[in-house]
Parts: C-alpha cells; sequence; structure tokens
C-alpha cells in the first residue's frame, strides 16, 4: 500500500561516515586479490522532518572508503527536500534520477565508485520505508503487490529478458502456496554457508581448527579462498576436505585472481577434491571468458559462481543469459539496492540460475538475508540448493544482528533492513576519528592517514 499520510516525512539531514574495522590484523577477510581488507563502510543515515531514520550502507575494503563517502555527499542533492512518501510512490523514476543524473552519470554510468555511493543511499530509503511501514524489509517486500513491488524496477537495458508485465505476471502466480512457505520461513529459517573456515591469510591449523568449530555448529557446506598458489590450495582444500568428509560440500573463491585458460587447468587440479563451484575465476567483466570456464568445468561436475563485483542488470543480464554463472551472487551494496537487485532475481528466476547472495563483508550478511527469504516466500519458491553466506564478523557491532542457528538464518522481525550500527560503534570505528582507530594510530598499529584522506573529516 502507498504511504498515504506524508505529513513528516521530507528528508532534512543525510549523514555519511566512514566506517572501518582492523580486520586485516588477523587476516580475516583476507583472499587472493585483497590480501589485507580493513571491512569497512560508507554510512548512510537519512532524517526526516518527523524524525524518522533510515541507515543504509555500501560495503569497502578500508582505503577508497573515503572517496565513496565524498560522492554520497555529492548524491546529497537528489534527497534533500524530498518527500519519502513521493520517492517510494515512483522508486523507479527516483533510481534513475540518483543513477543517471545528466552531469554524475559521466562517473559511472551505473558501476563503480558512483553506483557504490547511490546503493548506500538507496539502501537507507529501503531501510527507512520498512521502517515507517513497521516491518522487517523482507516482509515489505512480501506484503507488497506485484505491480506495487515491480513498480520500484528500471527495466531499462533487459526487457528482451523481462518486461514489467511479465514481472507481475510471475509474481501474481507465485503467490499461491505462500501462507505455507512463510510458515517454513519462520520455523526453519534459510540455509547458510560459512566462508569462515578458509580465508587466505589462515593457517592450516586455523582452518582446520575452523572447521571443526563451523562442522560443530551444523554446517554443511565450506567455502575456501583459492588462487595464489595452487600446490598451497591443493593442501588447504585437502585440510577441509578432510576435515567435513565426502557428505559435506567444498565450494572454493578465486576472487578473479586467474585467467580464463588459467582458471580452467586449475581447477581441474583441485577437481578431485569435489568443488561444487570455483566463484569468481577471473575478471568480473568477462562474460565470455565465464561462459568458457563453465563449459570446461561442467564434465568436472564444478560450477561457476559470481556477482559480488558485478556492476550491474546489465552485465547480470549477460551473465545469466550466457550460461557464464551457475550461481548467482547478487551484493546488496554492489549495485543500485533492492530496486535492481529484484531485476536481477527476476531473470536468474527466468533464466534458471539459482540465486546464492554474497555476504563476506560488513553488514552484507545482515542485508542478504531478507533479499533471499523475500525471494523463497514470493519468487522462486524454494530452498533447494540455495544458501545464504555467513561470514562471522562484525555482527555484533549492528543494533538487530543477523542470527544463525544450526546453520540457518532466522527471519528477522524488527523492522527495518538489520543495518543500523549501535551509537558506541560510530565513536569508536569511524575513521580517522574514533577512539579505537586513534587508540591504534598511537601505538603504531596502523599509520596515520595521509592529508587525502583527511579530506573527509
Ligand atoms: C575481501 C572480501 O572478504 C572477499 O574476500 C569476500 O567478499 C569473498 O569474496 C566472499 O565471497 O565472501
Ligand atoms: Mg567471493
Amino acid at each position: 500500500m502507498p504511504i498515504t499520510n506524508k505529513s513528516g516525512l521530507k528528508i532534512i539531514a543525510l549523514d555519511v561516515k566512514d566506517v572501518r574495522f582492523p580486520t586485516s590484523l588477523g587476516g580475516h577477510g583476507s583472499d587472493a586479490l585483497h590480501t589485507d581488507p580493513n571491512y569497512s563502510c560508507a554510512y548512510v543515515t537519512l532524517t526526516t522532518e518527523d524524525r524518522r531514520y533510515g541507515y543504509g550502507l555500501t560495503f569497502t575494503c578500508g582505503r577508497g572508503t573515503e572517496v565513496v563517502v565524498l560522492a554520497i555527499r555529492s548524491f546529497k542533492r537528489f534527497v534533500l527536500g524530498m518527500n519519502a512518501a513521493d520517492i517510494f510512490a515512483d522508486f523507479a523514476s527516483f533510481w534513475k534520477t540518483i543513477t543517471n543524473d545528466s552531469q554524475m552519470r559521466w562517473i559511472g554510468p551505473e558501476c563503480g565508485v558512483a553506483h557504490l555511493a547511490a546503493a548506500a543511499i538507496l539502501n537507507a530509503l529501503w531501510d527507512l520505508w520498512a521502517r515507517i511501514e513497521n516491518k522487517p524489509l523482507w516482509r515489505l517486500l512480501v506484503d507488497m503487490e506485484p505491480q506495487e513491488l515491480v513498480s520500484t524496477i528500471d527495466f531499462r537495458y533487459i526487457s528482451e529478458v523481462i518486461t514489467r508485465d511479465e514481472a507481475i505476471r510471475i509474481l501474481k502466480e507465485r503467490k499461491s502456496g505462500q501462507g505455507a512457505r512463510l510458515k517454513y520461513l519462520s520455523e526453519n529459517g534459510y540455509p547458510a554457508y560459512t566462508t569462515q573456515v578458509g580465508w587466505m591469510g589462515y593457517s592450516d591449523e586455523t582452518v582446520s581448527h575452523l572447521c571443526k568449530k563451523y562442522l560443530n555448529l551444523g554446517f554443511t557446506h565450506f567455502k575456501v579462498k583459492v588462487g595464489v598458489n595452487v600446490l598451497d590450495d591443493i593442501r588447504r582444500c585437502s585440510v577441509v576436505r578432510n576435515c567435513i568428509g565426502d557428505g559435506k560440500v567444498l565450494m572454493v573463491d578465486a576472487n578473479q585472481a586467474w585467467d580464463v585458460n588459467e582458471a580452467i587447468d586449475w581447477m581441474k587440479k583441485l577437481a578431485h577434491l569435489k568443488p561444487l563451484w570455483i566463484e569468481e575465476p577471473t575478471s568480473p567483466y568477462d562474460v565470455l571468458g565465464h561462459t568458457a570456464i563453465s563449459n570446461a568445468l561442467k564434465p568436472y561436475g564444478i560450477g561457476v559462481a559470481g556477482g559480488e563485483m558485478c556492476a550491474n542488470r546489465v552485465l547480470f543480464k549477460q551473465f545469466l543469459q550466457s550460461g557464464g554463472l551457475q550461481f548467482c551472487q547478487i551484493d546488496a551494496a554492489r549495485v543500485g539496492s533492492i530496486n535492481e537487485i529484484l531485476a536481477i532475481y527476476l531473470m536468474a528466476d527466468k533464466l534458471n540460475v539459482k540465486v546464492c547472495p554474497h555476504a563476506g563483508g560488513v553488514g552484507l550478511c545482515e542485508m542478504v538475508q531478507h533479499l533471499q527469504m523475500w525471494d523463497y516466500v514470493s519468487l522462486s519458491a524454494s530452498m533447494d540448493g540455495r544458501f545464504i553466506e555467513y561470514v562471522d564478523q562484525q555482527h555484533e557491532h549492528f543494533s538487530d544482528p543477523c542470527i544463525v542457528e544450526n546453520a540457518r538464518y532466522i527471519a528477522p522481525k524488527l523492522r527495518g533492513y538489520s543495518t543500523q550500527f549501535l551509537p558506541e560503534v560510530l565513536d569508536k570505528f569511524t575513521y580517522p576519528t574514533g577512539s579505537e582507530w586513534q587508540r591504534m594510530f598511537e601505538d603504531a598499529t596502523f599509520p596515520e592517514p595521509d592529508e587525502a584522506e583527511l579530506l573527509n573529516v
């Protein structure tokens, strides 16, 4: 239902913060290309005239967050003074304004820093909408009539794969059995897999210890980083396979380390360890390369996964159309928020590709759980072969953290998109002024930032 009482919903402030956590110290989150990530985000707070708030973020790896923060400041003009109800009543038009402004689009379009910045603001708007409706975000999406939900999507560039009318028809058809699915979800949650066992910077001892820990927590699917040295990869993946046994599932993630032929050759050497998928084998822009890898690895029973750095719905469209991805990993902050993510889910559904969202970053688990739960109740109607990534870091910093029990995400109950930080977290981890950062500069754990980074302060 569109919001009828607009009073007080004028957006009067947009605050943005550079928030960073020192995860590189323990190698947490490290992979073949991101060897020392400090899990970070550009964190947006929107305020309305009647003091409602919307919180949204986009994930980053440390340096570079200052650039996203500046881009978000440049986007302020599109939001300030707008009534949130007017935005939601014609969200696709607002989406076009912020992602395709005549001057700003030159620094995109619909990709890179510009799109990350737009995503943070759009995520905050979706959070605000769910808070106004007093529902968790997934439930807001489930309760929206298909016409209203689809009205938030910009179908430009994808209409040869899916049209507005087709999307509405599909969503209407899938209403059948929704009540039973809601019940199943609330009683059973949604399956998760863990990436926490095999970050690139972890020793074999740590990997084996963590495999046991996550086995005991009920996990059946384990993801490991690969891509620096093939002999190391065989050894590390064997450690995992030995710990988890043949009955559990191993996935590997190269984070774009290889050329196309290199990816094929490397994966043939890991094939005896029976990985379910190789994630991001090569450049996230190489659609045909992914297709070649998919075709070459099919006889080995290895699928290709990807999407965490897929810039927008157009690239997703090509990956899905060309058979380049067997597992579609939408990311809640890389593309233009839920407006664009819905389009990707709809295309994946139409082209029969399973969505297993990416969540290796701050706040991503919190967000993607909502999307995948909506998908289960309203679109795919299936959890079969689908998993939400679970990265066991930084959840304690959120006021409504995701909850994973017995390797299943429990459906969020509180209103919003689950990405509000606890106030003390901002005092401690805002970069570079937060008390934790000041302490780490003082004891030389990290060098003080240079002048360019101080532009944000
Ligand atoms: C730098 C990050 O931790 C990535 O390694 C992470 O997002 C990863 O690719 C994943 O799939 O979780
Ligand atoms: Mg990955």
